[in-house]
């Protein structure tokens, strides 16, 4: 890319330079100083290209922590580096010792094991840099992880309508590898650079000066012309890199949605695309290859050369005495040790940039805005509207708090657990009735679209609303207001008398019970997924400082983690357990299960029927004994034997609860109470059952219509129903 920019800001300065030769009738001075500002441009552009200042702030951000390792790597770092350099002279200095006679056998051993001395202090330091430098990179990409991880699982939802999964995972594993192996690139760098600069000075001390006048040429010469060919080689490796990530983000969202690849037979569609995608990398990898191979050569070759140089130089003047045998070895070890060291200079610096750019990516998230998810959990306290008694003892409260049970908090193992249950106690019960008032939203990935435009809904505690409305009409969307998944633009929602935009969203989200649309499973066993429901909830009652906290233990047990929810399981847990697997009719079919409760899922539920799925769904959902549900087409993967266990366990689990179904079956508007028609975001109808029923909108006529085309009639009222009249909004 360089090169390709290069000629036009030659041609530029061409340009410029005849002009000012017009106006002045030419002259060798402008042409001088025009080359010398084309060249510094040139090296402005070299130097200062992907370094900015903010990636280095970043940069000292991540180390800071690890001062103390990186301070004691230094310091070895110094040691290691004085040996090396210290070794050749001392080596020369034995060598000439051996040609000379004055000098006994016994003390030119002793310079020898002072050599070996040298060597072994030299190894030490290294390994003791090596270890420092290792183990403060494993925190440093612990220490990312970890706050990555955080940042990201407390995003706003909205985050992840405009971020790809696979983008953030590379961030998780790759950028964050790249990014920690900064320190051993920096390290590498210093080392040489020490060797290199001290190298240069021990050089210009030991030579000769006709000698270092003749040597001092080809150096600068490969220097410039390795660094400007250092770049290149980068620019080149990075661009493959990305390239990489790019194939595998693609390949990996293909892997995890088999099922729909093979339905539309893309087998040979996604191996074809995925190979074009790995040509193109390989296509860079060759250029990639080509250009290193060229460093090598060009390494090579001018070493060579140069000790060739250099020997024939030295050669001469030892002839003429000017030079000792012992010197001339010194020298070409350090004119090896140099030239490697420079050569060391230049690669740690192109991949030292890299991981500066992976820094940055990295730092991008974590340098995310705080959001309210990051804030301690605070319940709403204060006085309710309608006065419940306070709970005089768990029990009571469990019965009335809906979640986390107090009961199950206090006979929970763990001591956070159980301090967490007077939070629960603390929390003011309140009557869940649920009120939109005037709601308008637009998703923030696409603000120009209005989706809800200026809902009102009220549904009175206990009660149960179905919304209807034709698809893409905005009911969902209302279902994700409800759960704070996203703010209402204006307008707003209570829960009792608590605005929504006053609460916590965990307690928000501790309130309902949610079964959706597309049931998504973990990749754990039936029992796990069922108490993820209640278990998962309870980590954010317990102290978050853990979180939160830097810092680094040597880890207790080198056992491999596992998700057990057997160790949280309490007598009281086990009860609501067996309870709700009864309900929603999960114990029916775990029964024929090979590993019964603990029968794997696969990922994302895969290894269970559409039925099964949404059956532990449902227990999921119940577990939890929310004041309140939400079940967005919960019914919908069921046949109609299926559907009816459900439906009875359903309407057992809606008793006093109040409940808010998104549906398009005639089956599910049974359960209803309230109806709610929604019509491109506004509410078109709304009112008792047998009202709206009576006298229903056109939208309303029209979907009762394609129920009644697509499922088979079930309810009296309303195959007997009559469309229209239209009714009043
Ligand atoms: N994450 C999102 N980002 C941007 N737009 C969205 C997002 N989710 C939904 N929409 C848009 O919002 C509108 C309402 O979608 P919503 O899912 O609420 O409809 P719905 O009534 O539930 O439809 P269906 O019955 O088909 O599920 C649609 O036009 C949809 O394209």
């Amino acid at each position: 890319m360089r090169q390709a920019e290069r000629p036009s800001a030659a041609q530029q300065t061409e340009g410029s330079a005849d002009k000012r030769k017009d106006e002045k009738g030419g002259g060798r001075k402008s042409d001088e100083s025009d080359d010398r500002s084309e060249a510094m441009a040139f090296l402005r552009e070299l130097f200062s290209r992907d370094s900015p200042r903010t990636s280095l702030r970043e940069l000292w951000k991540i180390l800071k922590p690890e001062r103390p390792r990186l301070l004691g790597a230094l310091a070895a770092l110094f040691v290691s580096s004085s040996a090396t350099l210290a070794f050749p002279r001392l080596i020369g200095h034995v060598m000439d010792l051996f040609g000379d006679p004055a000098v006994g056998l016994q003390f030119v051993t002793d310079q020898a094991l002072l050599c070996g001395g040298v060597v072994i202090l030299g190894a030490i330091a290294s390994f003791i840099r090596i270890f420092l430098l290792e183990t403060a990179i494993e925190r440093i990409a612990l220490r990312l992880r970890h706050e990555l991880f955080g940042k990201v699982m407390r995003q706003d939802t909205h985050f992840f309508d405009t971020h790809r999964t696979g983008e953030l995972i590379n961030r998780i594993s790759g950028d964050i590898t790249i990014a920690s192996r900064i320190l051993i690139e920096a390290s590498f760098g210093l080392r040489n650079l020490i060797t290199s600069v001290v190298g240069t000075g021990i050089i210009f001390y030991l030579a000769p000066s006709h000698l270092v006048t003749t040597l001092l040429g080809p150096v600068a010469f490969t220097f410039l012309g390795a660094f400007a060919y250092g770049r290149y080689v980068r620019d080149i490796s990075v661009r493959k890199q990305d390239a990489l990530a790019d194939c595998i983000q693609t390949a990996e969202e293909k892997i995890s949605n088999i099922r729909t690849v093979r339905i539309f037979n893309g087998e040979a569609h996604e191996i074809r695309n995925f190979r074009k995608n790995l040509d193109y990398v390989y296509s860079l990898a060759l250029k990639n290859a080509y250009a290193t191979g060229g460093r090598v050569f060009i390494f090579y070759t001018m070493g060579g050369l140069f000790l060739l140089h250099l020997t024939y130089l030295s050669g001469t003047m030892i002839s003429q005495g000017l030079i000792t045998l012992g010197d001339t070895t010194s020298l070409a070890m350090y004119c090896l040790m140099t030239g490697g060291g420079y050569q060391g200079v230049l690669s740690a610096y192109g991949d030292f940039q890299k991981a500066l750019g992976a820094c940055h990516k990295v730092m991008d998230i974590i340098n995310q805005p705080q959001t309210e998810l990051s804030q301690p959990y605070t319940p709403p306290r204060g006085p309710a509207p309608t006065p419940t008694p306070r709970p005089s003892s768990a029990r009571e409260a469990e019965q009335q708090a809906p979640f986390p049970s107090v009961e199950v908090l206090r006979d929970s193992p763990d001591m956070s657990l159980r301090d967490s249950a007077d939070v629960a106690l603390e929390t003011v019960p309140y009557e869940p009735r649920i009120r939109f008032e005037d709601v308008c939203f637009s998703y923030p990935s696409r603000p120009d679209q209005q989706v809800l435009k200026g809902v009102t809904l009220d549904i009175p505690p206990g009660s149960r609303l179905a919304v209807l409305g034709e698809s893409g009409s905005g009911k969902s969307t209302l279902a994700q207001i409800l759960l704070r998944l996203y703010p209402p633009t204006s307008g707003k929602v209570f829960l009792g008398p608590h605005s929504l935009m006053d609460c916590d969203p965990r307690w928000v989200r501790a309130q309902f019970g949610v079964v959706n649309q597309d049931p998504i499973l973990f990749a754990l066993s039936i029992r796990d997924n069922v108490l993820y429901g209640k278990l998962a909830e309870m980590d954010y009652m317990r102290d978050q400082s853990d979180l939160e906290s830097m810092r680094i233990e040597r880890p207790r047990s080198k056992r491999k983690p596992q998700y057990d929810s057997h160790e949280h399981l309490t007598p009281q847990l086990r009860t609501e357990f067996d309870k709700v697997l009864r309900a929603a009719h999960v114990a029916d079919f775990v029964e024929q299960m090979p590993d019964k409760l603990d029968t794997f899922v696969g990922e994302r539920g895969q290894a269970l029927s559409g039925g099964q799925k949404q059956r532990v769904c449902i227990a999921r959902a119940l577990i939890r004994d929310p004041p309140m549900l939400l079940f967005d087409e919960a019914t919908s993967a069921l046949d109609n034997k299926s559907e009816k266990l459900v439906h009875t366990a359903l309407e057992e689990a809606m008793k006093g609860r109040t409940c808010l179904l998104i549906t398009h079956r005639l089956s599910t508007l049974d359960f209803a109470e309230y109806i709610a028609v929604l019509s491109d975001g506004e509410v078109a109808q709304f009112g008792a059952k047998a009202d709206v029923l009576r006298r229903p909108c056109p939208e309303l006529s029209r979907i009762l219509n394609q129920m009644s085309h697509t499922t088979p009639a079930e309810t009296a009222d309303t195959k007997t129903e009559t469309p229209p009249p239209p009714a009043a909004g």
